[in-house]
Formats: C-alpha cells, sequence, structure tokens
C-alpha cells in the first residue's frame, strides 16, 4: 500500500512538471510569434540611454533613468513572464526551459566529479525580470563591512527605504526552522535577524515576495513609464558600436534580423556575470592575446572575464530524520494547497526551499567580528524527496550517483543543512569560444583550485555535525546519512580524507556568479569602463569582493547607486520628448 502510494505521488509529479515545462515552451513560442505580430521595429533609433539586460540591475536602473525623464530602450534576450511564474513554489521548474540560459561550465579539474561530466550547471534569467524571475527569493543584505572598501554608503533596498523590494519574513514551513534554531542556540549561536540586528548569526528566512508571490523586479516596468521607455524582448545583442572609444549603441538580432540602436548618453550594460564580459569581449573590450586570437578587433586591453567568482555548497540530503518533517510531495500537491495559495497567499506554495540562513566564522577565522566565512542554509528537502524527478535534472547529478546514494532514501526523511563557502580563495574566468554572439561563453570557475576553499567546506560540515548532535535536533532524531559518496568508497567514513573527497564529488553551485568585470579592474567606481566614453556596466560582474550572503539585494543596491550617479552626472535636456513607440507589449502577471 506505501509503495503504490508513493507510485502514484510519483506519477503526478512526474505528470505535474513535465506538463508545466511544455507549458513553458508553448507560451514561449507564442511570446515570439505575438512580436512578430506587434512588431514595429525600426533601425537607427535615438534614446538617451540604452540599457542591454532587464534583470535585477537593468529593471531597477531603467526604471530609476526612465522616471527621471530621459528616454530608454530596454533590450531584453528574453520574454515576457508568462502566468504562474509567480508561483515560489515552482521556482526550479523554470530551469533547463527557454527562460533560462542553461549555461554550464566546462568539466572541473578539482571539483564537481558527482555531475554529470564533471559540469556544474549555472541557471541564469532569460526573461523580463532576469535570474529575480528564477531565484529562490531569498533576502540576505549581507556583513556590513562586505562593503566597506568598495560601497560603504550601501542603503538597504527594500521599500521602507525608498528601495524597490517587497520583503517579507518566512510564512508557511515545515516546523523544521524551529528545531533547527533551538539547535542552533545550544550551540551558543546568536538567533535575530541578519539583515537588521545581527552581523552573524541565524534567522527563519526573508524573501523577496508580496503577498505570497514572487516579487521580481519586471514588476517595475509593467506600470508608469510607458512614454520614456521602450522595451524590446526577444532582443539579443551582439555587441556595443564604439567609435573610437565612445558607445555610439548597439547592435541587436530581433524578429531574425539584425538592428541597430543609438544612445547619446551612453550604454549600460546589465547583462549580468556572464553576459555582460561576452559583450564586452566581443565589442574588442578585454584581454588583448584573447580577442586577437578570435580576430576581434582590440579597443582596449582590459581583464574582462577575469576575477570569476561564486559561492560554492555542499551537503545536499546528508541529515536523515527519524520523524517525518519535510517538504511532503503529497502536500504539495493537494488541491487545498492551490487554493490556499491562489486566494489567500499562504502555504506550500509560497515556500521556496530554504526555511533557515545564516552566517557564521570557521574554526580558522580568530577574530569573531571579522566577515564570516561560512553561511548555512537550511532545506526540508533535497534530491530524493521529489524521486529525481526535479532537483536531479537541476543540479546535473549524474545517473549512476543518483541511483547508488540518493534513491536508496526517497521514501525516508532526509533534509538539506549545507555549509555555503562564501569567500572562496578559487577564482575562475570566462572566455568567448568564438566571435559569434549566438556561441554560449566558456565558463571556467576552477572551484576549489585553491585547498584552502575544501578545508572551509569542511569546517562547515564538522559544524552541521555539532548542530545533529544538539537535543533538539536528537528529538527528531537527526542522524548523519552514513553511506559512502560514489568515489570516495575508498576513505575511512568521517575521516577528513573523506570530506575532502566528499566535497570535491558533491560540489554545488549557489548560483553567484560575480566579479568578471570588477570595480577597480574594468570598471572605475562611477561603473564606467576604464579607457572608454559612455559606455557602463552595472549588474553583479561588477562585484570586487562576493557578498556574505545571497547577492540578489546587493545586485539591487548596485543598480541604485548607479542610478544616483548616472542621474547626477547626465543632464536630462530633452524631457518633453517621447519614446518612439516600439514593441511595447506589456502583460501584466496576476496570478
Ligand atoms: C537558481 C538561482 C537561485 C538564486 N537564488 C537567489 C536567492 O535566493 N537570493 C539571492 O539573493 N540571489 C539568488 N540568486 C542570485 C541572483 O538572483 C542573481 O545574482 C541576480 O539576479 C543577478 O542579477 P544581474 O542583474 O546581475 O543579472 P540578471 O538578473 O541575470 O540579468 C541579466 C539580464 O540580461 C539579459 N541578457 C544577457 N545577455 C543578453 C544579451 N546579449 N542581449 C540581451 N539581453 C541579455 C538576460 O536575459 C537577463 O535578463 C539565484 C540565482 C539563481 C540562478
Amino acid at each position: 500500500m506505501f509503495l503504490f502510494l508513493h507510485f502514484i505521488i510519483f506519477t503526478i509529479t512526474s505528470l505535474s512538471v513535465f506538463m508545466f515545462s511544455n507549458y513553458l515552451n508553448v507560451i514561449y513560442i507564442f511570446d515570439i510569434y505575438k512580436q512578430w505580430f506587434f512588431n514595429d521595429i525600426h533601425d537607427f533609433q535615438l534614446y538617451d540611454f540604452i540599457i542591454v539586460g532587464a534583470g535585477t540591475a537593468g529593471a531597477i536602473l531603467t526604471k530609476r533613468l526612465a522616471e527621471h525623464g530621459y528616454t530608454i530602450l530596454l533590450l531584453e534576450a528574453g520574454g515576457v513572464a508568462p502566468p504562474f511564474l509567480d508561483i515560489p513554489l515552482l521556482a526550479p521548474l523554470i530551469q533547463n526551459t527557454p527562460y533560462d540560459w542553461q549555461y554550464i561550465t566546462v568539466p572541473q579539474q578539482n571539483a564537481c566529479k558527482g555531475l554529470k561530466n564533471n559540469q556544474s550547471k549555472w541557471p541564469m534569467g532569460k526573461i523580463l525580470g532576469g535570474t529575480s524571475r528564477l531565484n529562490y527569493m531569498l533576502y540576505v543584505r549581507g556583513h556590513p563591512l562586505d562593503y566597506k572598501d568598495w560601497f560603504p554608503d550601501f542603503i538597504e533596498p527594500i521599500k521602507g527605504n525608498g528601495g524597490p523590494m517587497h520583503i517579507t519574513d518566512l510564512g508557511w514551513n515545515t516546523g523544521l526552522a524551529d528545531i533547527i534554531l533551538k539547535g542552533l542556540q545550544e550551540l551558543h549561536q546568536d538567533i535575530g535577524n541578519i539583515n537588521d540586528n545581527l552581523k552573524t548569526g541565524f534567522m527563519k528566512t526573508q524573501l523577496s515576495m508580496e503577498n505570497g508571490k514572487r516579487w521580481s523586479t519586471d514588476k517595475l516596468l509593467y506600470k508608469y513609464l510607458k512614454t520614456k521607455l521602450s522595451i524590446i524582448t526577444h532582443a539579443h545583442v551582439e555587441k556595443v558600436l564604439m567609435q573610437s572609444n565612445r558607445a555610439i549603441g548597439v547592435q541587436f538580432i530581433a524578429l531574425n534580423k539584425t538592428f541597430k540602436a543609438i544612445s547619446k548618453k551612453g550604454v549600460i550594460l546589465c547583462a549580468g556575470a556572464i553576459g555582460t564580459p561576452k559583450l564586452l569581449m566581443l565589442s574588442g573590450i578585454g584581454p588583448k592575446k584573447h580577442l586577437e586570437n578570435l580576430k576581434i578587433n582590440v579597443i582596449n586591453d582590459l581583464p574582462v572575464g577575469q576575477h570569476l567568482v561564486d559561492h560554492v555548497l555542499t551537503g545536499i540530503d546528508l541529515i536523515m530524520l527519524n520523524t517525518s518533517i519535510g517538504l511532503s510531495m503529497a502536500s504539495t500537491l493537494n488541491p487545498m494547497s492551490a487554493l490556499n495559495y491562489f486566494f489567500f497567499g499562504k502555504g506550500p506554495w509560497t515556500f521556496s526551499g530554504v526555511e533557515v540562513l545564516g552566517t557564521f566564522h570557521s574554526s580558522t577565522q580568530k577574530n569573531k567580528s571579522d566577515i564570516p566565512d561560512l553561511q548555512i542554509m537550511v532545506m526540508p528537502l533535497g534530491l530524493s524527496r521529489d524521486n529525481g524527478v526535479v532537483l536531479k535534472e537541476a543540479m546535473g547529478i549524474s545517473e549512476k550517483v543518483y541511483k547508488e546514494y540518493f534513491a536508496p532514501n526517497s521514501y525516508k526523511n532526509t533534509i538539506t543543512i549545507a555549509p555555503v563557502l562564501l569567500h572562496p580563495k578559487s577564482k575562475g574566468e570566462i572566455k568567448l569560444s568564438s566571435n559569434n554572439s549566438l556561441d554560449p561563453p566558456l565558463i571556467d570557475p576552477k572551484y576549489l583550485s585553491n585547498k584552502d576553499d575544501i578545508a572551509t567546506l569542511i569546517d562547515g560540515l564538522q559544524f552541521v555535525k555539532k548542530l545533529i548532535e544538539t537535543n533538539a535536533m536528537k528529538s527528531v532524531g537527526a542522524t548523519i546519512y552514513k553511506k559512502h559518496y560514489p568515489g570516495c568508497e575508498n576513505e575511512i567514513f568521517d575521516s577528513t580524507k573523506y570530506w575532502e573527497c566528499y566535497i570535491q564529488h558533491l560540489t554545488l553551485t549557489s548560483y553567484h556568479p560575480a566579479g568578471t568585470c570588477r570595480i577597480g579592474d574594468v570598471v572605475d567606481e562611477m561603473f564606467k569602463v576604464y579607457g572608454t566614453k559612455n559606455l557602463y556596466v552595472v549588474d553583479a560582474s561588477v562585484f570586487p569582493v562576493l557578498p556574505s550572503g545571497n547577492i540578489n539585494a546587493a545586485v539591487t543596491m548596485i543598480a541604485e547607486k548607479a542610478a544616483r550617479i548616472i542621474k547626477h552626472n547626465t543632464k536630462v535636456y530633452m524631457s518633453h520628448t517621447e519614446c518612439h513607440k516600439l514593441y511595447n507589449y506589456y502583460y501584466i502577471p496576476n496570478d
């Protein structure tokens, strides 16, 4: 009976996932055809600013500059969000669809050995709202010292501060959050709000959410701005048009044709930590030798694409409970959960995966008032919970590893307490694979190439082991999953060598690539690309260091700052001019 019930749930889950991804595929094509129908794209139109990429940063900048009076052309490679994308629980299902760039790293030498071909999948939003449309919505400001040297005047980007973000405290959760927090208290960790009164410590998560729905930056574009703003979706920007060292516009492909648009005051690249360095290199700004090899005319020799950093995590499904706490498929598929979401904005459909998070110092970090080097994220779920239907695919876990390690726990209570490396010493790079703008770039994060990163993550796992020894965690029968990770069978379980091997096999991205056009290397503190005129970069690529936490809030703060600087440094001369009305089709998601 038990197995039969699980079989039914497995079938319904697989069917729902299949139908949802097909729904996204169909509606994406429909969106493109609609653009063909409403198309009114003209060549050589003139704007004050052209902004490339409508993601976290691009949408915010667009709003701020358009409401200031500038005429703006916003070019976005993806489409408009279809209905149902606001449902937080569906976030992982947006990956591997046309709304995701579906990037993948090159095979990693020191890491990702338990992933298909040793490659890490890097989802990234290709849609109005960019990655804020498919992220897990966690709101984390970061430690104040993260910003000390390069952004001391940061302002939290939330509504109450005049910022754009809608933030909500964690609503629905499985109950695991309270148990974990009690356990952490036993370990003398501070419990409070790391976005407010605490610099390090733990809390129930805060989310980028409004009335139970995802809040993403595309929502800033739907109202108020129509006269000053032209948006072209499904517009793939190929390069910045440079006249000597001055950016004068961009070249883009839309509707299978090539267009050019001209800017008077500037081109602002907000195409993300991968898209922006790619565009700069295609435009002749980047490492001289690399560009010459690809026969790209070099305009400025800068370390574009270098210093790629990302938060790395491990520990998925490592903890088992003897009590039934966790996100169950049965409760999420229950029709009452759907009604609760649609009518009241409550229930498991408002859940995006993480219940508790926090930061702390590894045992090697003696100064506890310094920037923390580890984060913990607690998820009442893991790869085995969904029977390999969603997360296995999303994370690129190999079939063999899934079958041997995760599948045996399909019907058990596994949870994830994942340590995250906050300040990796390993640095990677992004290079062009060719001079064709439609080819994906070569992404090499060089994960764990610096051995200190492995040591810090082992420290994180030791902390998790201490946590499950607390009375709170013992009350739910928490133990470590003692099966050897495939590939690490020769090491003694729980030895340092074993954990080294485990981390090198189960190396997962925390989805925060940054630093590929760092302030100080590629752009100055005014976000201007060195040695050029009228060319700016504003997105995760400019971070000189990674913040101590999930980075969407930091990207938002950067965009707000850049808008203030650009508004201050340029004057609005044409305040009465309206934008030429392009493909100005707005869909206001309302699900
Ligand atoms: C799965 C996942 C979960 C995450 N979860 C969280 C979380 O819970 N909390 C958190 O704080 N952070 C999270 N993040 C990270 C965070 O969302 C991103 O770091 C942030 O959104 C990056 O913003 P951005 O403006 O730099 O880039 P993006 O938001 O990615 O915007 C770039 C935009 O540029 C467009 N573009 C790119 N190239 C071109 C081109 N050539 N022509 C036209 N348009 C182009 C893209 O389509 C995209 O819309 C997550 C990320 C992922 C992938």
